[in-house]
């Protein structure tokens, strides 16, 4: 058999519906794809490669998948620490937006994002944010894969001016990325304080007729819900449901206030939760019940959130954070253990956006997205369980290599689709602008 690429890992962690776990074995790509999963002594006899890598001591992982975020926010990393959400957003991070976000903020931000999170072996992200068009292109320039979302806000802003607008340049965004090898796009309404029903619902028509994710804030925090319930008499829970966007095509982000019957019926309707606990914990805005979701069988995916409130894009670290908490939160040391943990970070992320027929484990026939980790650190030494090292112990600078549909964009822990310095300079001038 003939195939481009080999690759050799003294671990392979699946993430297949068994959660296997393989030593010494080789993985064969060709045309992007994963052709076949044998062992290392059976490739060596059966297999022609142009290129083989040899990876002792390093564990493989399907790329991970941060199933939310506002890329460009990269470049208000620090702006306005340790305030709670709303004093956050309306005092701070909304006027610097109103201020400078265009589209050349959105190219810088986006490429200094995608570089943090390509070099910690995130290889697809889900993104809301103002000229979406423009992280598009970035991402797609970068060998990156993303979910990239069409914004619709009640209020103006540099980017649109009505949510006529903002929807009609959704549309425009699918159509231009319809065929796109790496870009899908999703409606990305900001959430149900900020978006009218009329809005909402043709949100709700237009992902049921295109056939795409629904990614929105919800159920952020606890005021969220009371200044709804106060204004309104109505959770807007129970009103996303009676606008018709609650189902599986929704990926609904934070979800820290969430009563029985709101669980049930997102099991129930096949809607997924993307958990961002970091960004909950820094913003003081409650707890996602992951364990209680998992139990009913609701998909739970995980995301950084933007850097502005997090303050990485480090989705190795949020495993880590979402075992810890889970347990917290739950009582039980035995909630969210390290291999799921695992599958949040990457089937659950690519089954939040539509995606789990393509990435997210490894398996025949998926995109070779893939991630290799250097486990030879004192700090994951000595090595009892590779998932638990991963989970618990590794770090960003252990990611090595990064492969995007059979194309290394990480190798040796540098990129080889940017330019670092270039993407730092670039984000220098911003902050020295910003920060005047
Ligand atoms: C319409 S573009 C996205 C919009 O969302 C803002 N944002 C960033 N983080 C959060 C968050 O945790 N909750 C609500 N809104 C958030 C961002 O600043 C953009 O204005
Ligand atoms: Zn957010």
């Amino acid at each position: 058999m003939h195939a481009e690429l080999l690759i050799h890992a003294e671990w392979i962690l699946t993430v297949d519906p068994e959660n296997r776990q393989l030593t010494d074995h080789a993985i064969a790509i060709a045309d992007g794809r994963i052709q076949a999963i044998l062992p290392y002594a059976e490739a060596r006899r059966t297999i022609q490669a142009e290129q083989t890598v040899e990876l002792p001591g390093h564990v493989l992982i399907p790329g991970l998948v941060n199933a939310h975020t506002h890329a460009a926010m990269s470049l208000l990393r620090g702006l306005a620490d340790d305030l709670p959400l709303m004093t956050w957003l309306h005092e701070h991070i909304w006027p610097t937006e109103g201020r400078w976000v265009d589209a050349s903020f959105v190219a810088d931000g986006t490429r200094l994002a995608v570089l943090e999170m390509l070099r910690g072996g995130v290889t697809c992200y889900n993104d809301m944010y103002f000229h979406p068009e423009v992280t598009a292109q970035v991402t797609a320039e970068a060998g990156m894969r993303a979910v990239i979302g069409m914004i619709v806000v009640d209020f103006p802003t540099g980017y649109a001016a009505s949510s006529d607008e903002y929807i009609a340049k959704g549309l425009a965004l699918h159509e231009r990325y319809r065929d796109h090898p790496l870009i899908r796009v999703a409606w990305a309404p900001h959430a149900p304080y900020s978006v009218s029903d009329e809005p909402l619902q043709r949100v709700a028509t237009l992902a049921d007729e295109l056939g795409v994710p629904i990614h929105i804030h919800l159920h952020e925090t606890r005021d969220e819900v009371e200044n709804a319930v106060n204004a309104h008499g109505e959770r807007p829970f129970a009103r996303l449901d009676r606008l018709g966007l609650i189902g599986p095509s929704l990926a609904s982000v934070h979800m820290t206030q969430l009563e029985d019957a709101e669980i049930a019926r997102l099991a129930e309707t096949g809607a997924s939760v993307v958990h961002c606990p970091e960004s909950n914990l820094k913003l003081a805005s409650g707890f996602c019940p992951v364990a209680r979701l998992l139990e009913a069988g609701v998909n739970v995916a995980l995301g950084t959130d933007g850097a502005a409130s997090n303050n990485d894009l480090n989705l190795l670290g949020e495993m880590r954070t979402a075992a810890l908490l889970g347990k917290g939160v739950s009582g039980s040391a035995s909630a969210v253990p390290a291999t799921e943990a695992l599958r949040m970070a990457t089937i659950n992320g690519a089954r939040a956006l539509g995606l789990d027929s393509e990435i997210g484990s490894i398996e025949l026939g998926k995109s070779a997205d893939l991630v290799a980790l250097d486990l030879r650190d004192p700090h994951t030494q000595p090595l009892y369980h590779p998932v638990s090292q991963l989970v618990y112990a590794a770090g960003r600078h252990q990611v090595r290599q990064v492969w995007i549909q059979g194309q290394q964009v990480i190798r040796d822990g540098a990129p080889t689709t940017l330019h670092l310095a270039e993407v730092l300079s670039e984000a220098q001038v911003w902050g020295a602008r910003i920060g005047e």
